[in-house]
């Protein structure tokens, strides 16, 4: 199994705490995790991603417990076995686009052999020179998928792709996450309450349990 979760619950500070419902994935799965907004959908994939810790239970990715690891050891876990496209572009604007991979590699301490192919096949190989900032949003959107795969990671975690796209781009986004994974052996979870993607993605799990 390459993610068990184990009666996963969180609190945040101010809030009342609450259960999550078990993942299981195997290698190059696809899963769709769907819940209205507010359910804890960021919240289950920042903890599977190793960037929140439950208050209960555990994450197991390749049989490794993600939160017995600590501080640099679990830094260094995630940037070689998981790639977060976060809902939020988390590129960092005063670097090139080139420049944005080599850090996601040099935080994995991976030689970024495959970078010139990622960027190719999201097209945005020609502004690789380019400061993120002079980007449109969708290929600032683009460089975080190539950057998240930058490492060969062997889970791919998307927190709401596809939120401010149309209908065609919403497709061409998710078919390019789709094929991404597919070509590098990589399972992916998708996060959303965008009802667009469940045509795409069969198997699903639903947050919250409020639909
Ligand atoms: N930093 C925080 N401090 C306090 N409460 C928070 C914080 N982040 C999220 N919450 C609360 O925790 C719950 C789950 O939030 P989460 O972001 O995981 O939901 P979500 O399903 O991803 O929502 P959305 O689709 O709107 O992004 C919500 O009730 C939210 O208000």
């Amino acid at each position: 199994m390459l993610v068990e979760t184990n009666q996963l619950s969180f609190s945040y500070v101010e809030g009342k705490p609450f259960q999550l419902p078990e993942v299981q994935l195997r290698e190059r799965e696809q899963l769709l995790i769907l819940g209205q907004s507010g359910s804890g959908k960021t919240t289950l994939l920042h903890i599977i991603g190793g960037l929140l810790a439950p208050k209960a239970g555990s994450v197991h990715i390749s049989g490794q417990s993600l939160y017995a690891l600590k501080g640099a050891a679990l830094d260094k876990f995630r940037g070689q076995h998981i790639g977060i496209i976060f809902q939020k572009p988390h590129i960092l604007a005063p670097l090139t686009v080139m420049e944005n991979l080599q850090m996601a590699n040099f935080f994995g301490k991976r030689d970024g052999k495959r970078n010139e192919t990622l960027l190719k096949d999201l097209d945005i190989w020609h502004k690789r020179d380019q400061k993120v900032t002079t980007l449109s949003e969708g290929e600032a959107q683009r460089v975080s998928i190539a950057r998240a795969l930058a490492n060969s990671p062997q889970l791919i975690l998307a927190d709401e792709p596809t939120a401010s796209l149309d209908d065609a781009n919403a497709a061409r986004v998710i078919a390019l996450l789709q094929e991404q994974a597919e070509k590098h052996h990589a399972a992916l979870i998708v996060v959303t309450h965008d009802q667009r993607v469940k045509q795409h993605i069969s198997t699903q799990l639903e947050v919250g349990g409020t639909r």
